[in-house]
């Protein structure tokens, strides 16, 4: 099941990586070479032992690190190489301020990027209403739940309209069935508002349900040490994830990633 690149002449590809590597000043070799393409509008995701190197991958992606070797290049007509606004990125944590109700933690990247305020306060009705905490905009955090934090660290990334969503194991604190949820409404989200999503996980369940290609990588320095499509139709929903399709991949992309934790201590 092993894919060839999907780059080519038709330059359909949002992010594309090549011989990309990275040490870190401590010496660790953390990542690659690494070569990618990510279509406009595909959800994929990174999925791979702790330590191998996907959030180093995110981050080179979005600029918040640089390459050893290798160049990262982003593709779209308002996409500029370096133009981080254009890119959103969700954290494991939701790193909210406290001080701040979650009208004004969306409204943040706003101000970050200088962005026009004529249609701020639009913008950020939209993303709230996007992961559906509407009648939330006011709430402080600690009178959130995870699930709830969550949505607005989605919505904070939404909210200016970013072609390429980076998420880094969202969801991984969150307990089975808020997870569940959030996955389903990610998916509709995708759906509905055609991003890029590189989605991080160590979860082979959660990489299987929602991507249409799963890369595996290998242990640290990461490599891709495999590639499924994930051919199931959309929408995928409750039905999905308990059929016999869905347990014959993750079993597939489980038998790929084994190798990875190998000689890992505790593997
Ligand atoms: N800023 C840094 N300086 C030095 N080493 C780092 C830095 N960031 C990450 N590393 C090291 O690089 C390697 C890859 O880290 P990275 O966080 O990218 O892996 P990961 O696959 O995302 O891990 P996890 O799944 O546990 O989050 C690890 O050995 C890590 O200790």
């Amino acid at each position: 099941m092993a894919e060839p690149a999907l780059s080519g002449p038709d330059a359909g590809w949002a992010v594309r990586l090549r011989g990309v590597t990275k040490t870190y000043d401590s010496g660790v070799m953390a990542l690659g070479p690494l070569d990618l393409d990510v279509r406009r509008g595909e959800f994929v995701s990174l999925l791979g032992p702790s330590g191998c190197g996907k959030s180093t991958a995110l981050r080179l992606i979005a600029g918040l690190a640089a390459p050893s070797a290798g160049v990262v290049e982003l593709v779209h007509p308002d996409v500029e190489p370096r133009g981080s606004h254009r890119i959103g990125f969700v954290f494991q944590e939701p790193t909210l301020m406290p001080w701040a109700n979650v009208r004004d933690n969306v409204r943040l990247p706003l101000k970050l990027a200088r962005l026009p305020t004529t249609d701020a306060e639009a913008r950020i009705d939209a993303a709230l209403d996007q992961v559906g905490l509407a009648e939330f905009a006011a709430a402080y955090p600690r009178e959130l739940s995870g699930g709830m934090k969550m949505r607005v660290s989605l919505a904070r990334a939404l909210v200016t309209d970013p072609d390429i969503l980076l998420m880094d194991e969202p969801f991984a604190a969150l307990d089975e069935i808020t997870r569940f949820r959030l996955n389903n409404d990610l998916l509709s989200l995708w759906r509905n508002l055609h991003k890029t999503v590189v989605f991080v996980t160590h979860s082979v369940f959660e990489s299987v349900y929602l991507s249409q290609r799963v890369i595996v990588m290998t242990a640290r320095p990461g490599r891709i040490g495999a590639e499924f499509r994930i051919t199931s139709p959309e929408p995928r929903g409750e039905e999905f994830r308990t059929s016999a399709e869905y347990a014959a991949f993750c079993r597939e992309v489980s038998g790929a990633l084994a190798p990875s934790y190998a000689g890992q201590a505790g593997a």
